[in-house]
């Protein structure tokens, strides 16, 4: 009987999401057998800097694929929003599984929305790209960083260190803390990274029983739309910490892709949009880069990059 063993971080969205893709290789899968291999990451033993000042793509990633490299574990589980651009050789991104809500959300105990927030309040996220929109929106409030994985910054937040804080939706609602949701931020208002809400599987290139086996949890149009928005950051550069949005839908059988680079302050924020064939996700994203940077991207992002170490 066939064993497959998952590569997860030890987060409480990470165990969901591999809990998630068990139980979904079980249902198709019946006969299969499926275990979870726990690990930390770097980037989980690294809580108290800024996420934008470690820097290094994948922090949270290369245990992962060590882990399958050496045939330690067959697949792993990842928020497709924390996926470097770039595999490395011998493995690929062989699955890409139904989005969650992409949008980024409003939490908050005292207040219902941004607009509610008073002149000066503290607003926490970990996000450079949420950072700037929310500089844009409200260039009065005083934002602040906030790490660490999504229980520990609702702790934060109930300690009454912020006023407000702004997390992806889908971790609050996979956590089951939707109802700490004030309100969902509009994605012209705080335009998600690529890939948020997707889970994507990771597996080795040449494993092709574990790629059949997992072939039954791919969902076409969330991989269309992930693979646009990270055509365009790939075109960028950028890793998931960047002042960048991307986020794709498809509507009438169209392909819609939104992006945005802003500058740290959020004294500039560079956006647009095009539509396109479903065909050709991956041009619509690189065109859309091509257009950003030639609207002058090229220089937030260098100034981006001059500021990291
Ligand atoms: N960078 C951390 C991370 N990676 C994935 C999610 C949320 C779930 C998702 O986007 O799939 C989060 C937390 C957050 O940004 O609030």
């Amino acid at each position: 009987m066939k064993t497959i063993r998952i590569a997860t971080r030890k987060s409480a969205l990470a165990l969901w999401q591999a809990e998630y893709v068990k139980a979904e290789l079980l249902r198709h899968h019946p006969g299969l057998t499926v275990e979870l291999v726990p690990m930390s990451t770097q980037g989980d033993k690294i809580l108290d800097t800024p996420l934008a000042k470690i820097g290094g793509k994948g922090l949270f990633v290369k245990e992962l694929e060590q882990a399958m490299l050496e045939g330690r574990a067959d697949i792993a589980v990842h928020s497709m929003k924390d996926v470097p651009v770039e595999f490395p050789d011998g493995l690929m991104l062989h699955t890409i599984c139904p989005r969650e809500n992409p949008q980024d959300a409003f939490v908050s105990n005292q207040f219902k929305s941004i607009d509610e927030l008073p002149p000066g309040a503290v607003v926490g996220t970990s996000s450079l790209r949420r950072q700037c929109q929310l500089k844009a929106l409200r260039p009065d409030l005083t934002v602040r960083d906030l790490r660490g994985n999504v229980n520990t910054r609702l702790a934060k937040l109930d300690n009454g260190e912020y006023a407000a804080i702004i997390l992806a939706a889908a971790g609050l609602i996979r956590l089951g803390f939707e109802q700490r949701i004030a309100a969902l931020m509009p994605v012209d208002t705080s335009l998600p990274a690529n890939g948020q809400g997707a889970v994507g599987i990771e597996c080795r290139s040449d494993d092709k029983e574990v790629q059949q086996l997992l072939s039954a949890l791919e969902h076409r149009e969330t991989r269309i739309c992930v693979l646009a928005e990270r055509a365009m950051n790939r075109k960028l550069q950028g890793g998931c910490q960047v002042p960048i949005g991307a986020y794709a839908v498809i509507e009438n059988d169209t392909l819609w892709l939104r992006g945005l680079v802003g500058a740290l302050d959020g004294s500039e924020i560079i956006r647009h949009q095009l539509r396109g064939p479903v065909a050709e996700a991956e041009q619509l994203g690189v065109a859309l880069a091509e257009h950003l940077l030639s609207q002058g991207a090229d220089r937030i992002l260098q100034d981006v990059y001059q500021a990291a170490p």
